[in-house]
């Protein structure tokens, strides 16, 4: 069962700090997901990311191979992970590369001579979506009834900081005929504090509100051009005590070929 949703759309640029952070509230209690809009990662970089993300996935297995991960930097390959745990089919249908903390000297990157500029570009997609992510953990603290500067306070904008995740979902024309029913993504939360998602607006995307209640709802999660899907984690659920919902979440078999780039800020773990 599935239906189109409704998600609140939280402007990060909009003057009035406390009326966002209290539409931020509600967007957590209701859903854990929410659109972010005015966020100051401009369009041109994000247009960048994807196209340079799609140079990447469109060499051949054995060159990707020549990254593969380490220290949770790096690449994994079609079906490797499947975030469904109790699922008996094979992986999920996506391959995935990860760009961890730009300080620490652990990432793997592609050779300038081989994709120029692919570098450069995440590396700036990094600050500037970490930029926005801390404007947003503002506003989350505000929504808390905490003190804007709280999640600096107690830690969390140390470094290490912030995971990028390029996810390529091959279209089902590029999968053997048997994994039709292998999902993007098979359902799952996600751990941290948020995750800040960019989507190439390909459908794909839905959210289950109540984990436990049977049959499952699934909703459609529409994209909508240059807005961030924002959701929150387990850590933040945890630290909320429950008020805020990291939301199961899915992505449904591939049709058609998608790009995503997911982000998580802030610290993964406690
Ligand atoms: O690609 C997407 O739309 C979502 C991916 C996702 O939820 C994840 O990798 O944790
Ligand atoms: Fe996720």
């Amino acid at each position: 069962m599935s239906n189109a949703l409704q998600l609140p759309i939280i402007d990060l640029a909009s003057p009035d700090r406390f009326s966002t952070a209290n539409s931020i509230r509600q967007a957590c209690i209701d859903h854990g997901f929410f659109y972010l809009v005015n966020h100051g990662v401009d369009e041109e970089l994000v247009k960048k990311v994807f196209e340079q993300s799609s140079n990447f996935f469109s060499f051949p297995i054995e060159e990707k191979m020549k990254l593969a991960i380490k220290n949770h930097r790096g690449y994994t390959a079609l079906y490797a992970e499947k975030l469904d745990t109790t699922l008996t089919t094979k992986g999920d249908s996506k391959e995935t590369f990860y760009v961890g903390p730009l300080a620490d000297g652990l990432n793997q990157w592609p050779l300038e001579e081989d994709l120029p500029s692919w570098r450069s570009t995440m590396e700036t997609y990094h600050q500037k979506v970490l930029s926005a992510g801390t404007k947003l953990l503002s506003l989350i603290a505000l929504s808390l009834k905490l003190d804007e500067d709280f999640f600096g306070k107690v830690g969390a904008l140390n470094e290490p900081l912030g995971f990028i995740r390029l996810l390529h979902y091959p279209g089902s024309g590029d999968l053997d005929s048997s994994s039709e029913e292998v999902y993007g993504a098979s359902a799952h939360s996600d751990y941290g504090m948020i995750t800040l998602l960019m989507t190439d607006g390909v459908p794909g995307l839905q959210i289950c509100r109540e984990k436990s209640k049977q049959p499952q709802v699934w909703e459609d999660v529409p994209s909508i051009s240059g807005a961030f899907v924002v959701n929150i984690g387990d850590m933040l659920e945890r630290w909320t005590n429950c008020l805020f919902r990291s939301t199961l979440h899915r992505v449904l078999p591939p049709r058609q070929e998608r790009y995503s780039v997911m982000i998580h800020p802030f610290a993964v773990y406690a």
